[in-house]
């Protein structure tokens, strides 16, 4: 497809769309959206299970699937690591892999994975730790030695291999992993050899990510056919490495049959770039699009509110007001000029004590409050709450929060929290349990109040008010900075004001960490300080666009 330039922009000749991708033919497209949507879904052991059941019900041999499953897995890991015909390690290429192979079919495939890479000129020598097999596995692990493949005798025997495969439990994992397997993959992590897991780390817990007894630091997760939930927990991200998804063309069909209306997607590209940019009509006009209010700032916190207002001007909001303690009102004007700054009466230690009486809080399509106004300031918690304006709640505003009434309690205009795991303790005792994953925490929480709850950390979750839950795959831990949060409230302030749709709170936690990878590839992750990063806010959208435009 021939494409134009454009102000820089890679543009569709024929219809001038930024996405020429558009004019690919309908069966490409098909596909292209299957596997898009695919990237949504996360499941349990016992919901893959349930889809799994029905692919088998429908006539699909499992010695096929796993046939399959096996040779994709074998082709990425040879793209991984390709195979040096000088036996010999140069640079990424290898010619020894270990296969780990467990009892059941996560050693199957991994059976099939050695077979298939012996085949392809790979030096290969399994090791089989326990002797009990499902029978399918046992048959593949009978017909690899009748190929003359090597069985190693001991485990420790992986560490002199170039890579290891690591196939011994997949979903199936029931019980801590103990005794010699225990010794055996602690003895794995502690060498530096490269470990591919087969759909997830064993010994991670499927759905909670959590780690039985011990577990696999792999340097790659292949995840077979959907993304399982336990790969996106905070817990698992240590063990996990590079994750990706390999699709061996589940239909859609059994994934709705079991999902239903999934209560739990990953936020993609794809889903983030269908909000953003926002699209602003020709003929708009600044009071069409949104005005946001922005609370926030005192003598001890001054600049957090000019990092969230940054974050709000990269939105595009069409009207800024921002309050902030008397005191602070001239320098927050010489930040964001554009603003329409309101000084507000002062406490003794320069919080806000109230918000004017004459700023009627229903002409604003958003409310932001919270970040660096001190715990002082509890009667403009309850200016905001008693007002009819959706309300961004975050910072000191949730530990105010915390101790107030529960009046507030499924409010008739959206709410959204936005804790951190120490804030959300606070507020949701009864929540934050460790037996939860996060997902499920904020799902209770945001039922239990009645509000969007953003429960923020290295793979922040989102609960919508119907049971719902986004989660954000891809993040940087160089965001883990004070003063990154208040760009994210203002992101979400200046979308919501502008959209009114809960979707805006996706795009915006999906945004400000795209723009935090965005920096720290450039400056590495010591360059992510927020002023930065809410300099780099649209840059770092300008790029993603165009990279999604000419793929
Ligand atoms: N639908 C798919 O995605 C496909 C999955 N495949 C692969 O199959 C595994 C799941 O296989 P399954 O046999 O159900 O489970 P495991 O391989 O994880 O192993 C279960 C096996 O292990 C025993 N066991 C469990 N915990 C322990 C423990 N702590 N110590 C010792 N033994 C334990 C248990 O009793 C069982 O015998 C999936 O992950 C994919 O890799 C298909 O190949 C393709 C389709
Ligand atoms: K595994």
């Amino acid at each position: 497809m021939p494409e134009s330039i454009l102000s820089g922009i890679l543009v569709c000749p024929i219809c001038m769309s930024a996405f020429p991708s558009h004019h690919i033919p309908r069966w490409q497209q098909r596909v292209q959206s299957r596997k898009t949507r695919l990237q949504q879904f996360v499941v349990t052991a016992q919901q893959m299970q349930a889809i799994e059941s029905r692919i088998f019900a429908s006539g699909m041999p499992v010695a096929a699937l796993m046939e399959k499953v096996g040779g994709l897995i074998a082709r990425r890991i040879q793209a991984l690591y390709p195979c040096d015909d000088r036996r010999s390690v140069v640079g990424h290429r290898i010619s020894q892999i270990g296969v780990l192979v467990g009892p059941g079919h996560n050693g199957g495939d991994a059976l099939v994975v050695a077979r298939e890479l012996f085949s392809r000129g790979y030096r290969v020598n399994v090791f089989r730790p326990l002797t009990k097999a499902k029978s399918l596995t046992q048959d593949h692990f009978q017909y690899l030695q009748s190929l003359g493949i090597p069985v190693l005798e001991n485990g420790l025997a992986l560490a002199n291999q170039d890579v290891i495969v690591d196939g011994l439990f997949g979903f199936g994992l029931e019980r801590p992993i103990e005794g010699e397997l225990k010794t055996l993959l602690d003895h794995i992590n502690s060498v530096s050899v490269p470990v591919v897991s087969i759909d997830i780390p064993s010994g991670l817990h499927c759905d909670t990510g959590q780690v039985l007894g011990t577990a696999i630091q792999a340097t790659h997760t292949l995840c077979l056919g959907l993304w399982k939930s336990g790969l996106l927990q905070d817990s698992a991200l240590d063990y996990v490495g590079q994750a990706s998804l390999i699709d061996f063309d589940i239909p859609l069909k059994d994934i709705e049959a079991v999902l239903g209306t999934p209560d739990m997607l990953r936020i993609t590209s794809q889903s983030a770039l269908s909000q953003l940019p926002l699209k602003r009509p020709p003929d708009t006009h600044k009071y069409r699009q949104g005005h946001a209010l922005l609370i926030g700032g005192s003598q001890r916190y001054a600049g957090s509110i000019v990092l969230v207002a940054r974050g709000a001007r990269a939105t595009g909001v069409g009207m800024l007001s921002i309050a902030v303690p008397q005191s602070l009102k001239s320098w927050v004007v010489s930040q964001v000029p554009e603003a329409l700054v309101i000084g507000c009466p002062e406490t003794d230690a320069g919080a806000i004590s109230h918000l004017p009486a004459e700023l009627l809080l229903e002409q604003f399509d958003a409310v932001a409050y919270g970040p660096g106004v001190t715990t002082e300031a509890s009667i403009v918690l309850q200016q905001v709450l008693e007002s009819q304006c959706p309300l961004v709640l975050d910072a000191d505003a949730l530990s105010l929060l915390a101790q107030a009434e529960s009046t507030w309690h499924h409010r008739s205009v959206p709410i959204i929290l936005t804790p951190h795991p120490g804030e959300f303790r606070r507020l949701f005792p009864d929540f934050a349990q460790a037996s939860l994953t996060k997902a499920e925490m904020a799902r209770r929480a945001a039922q239990e109040v009645g509000a969007i709850v953003l429960l923020k950390g290295a793979r922040t979750v989102i609960a919508d008010l119907d049971g719902s839950v986004l989660v954000n795959p891809e993040s940087t831990p160089a965001l883990a900075r004070g003063g990154s949060g208040d760009v994210l409230t203002g992101l979400i302030g200046g979308l919501f004001a502008q959209t009114q749709k809960s979707e805006a709170v996706g795009a915006a936690v999906w945004w400000h960490a795209q723009a935090g990878r965005f920096v720290a590839q450039a400056a590495t992750e010591m360059g992510v300080d927020p002023m930065t990063l809410s300099e780099q806010l649209l840059p770092a959208l300008q790029s993603i666009l165009q990279a999604e435009a000419s793929s």
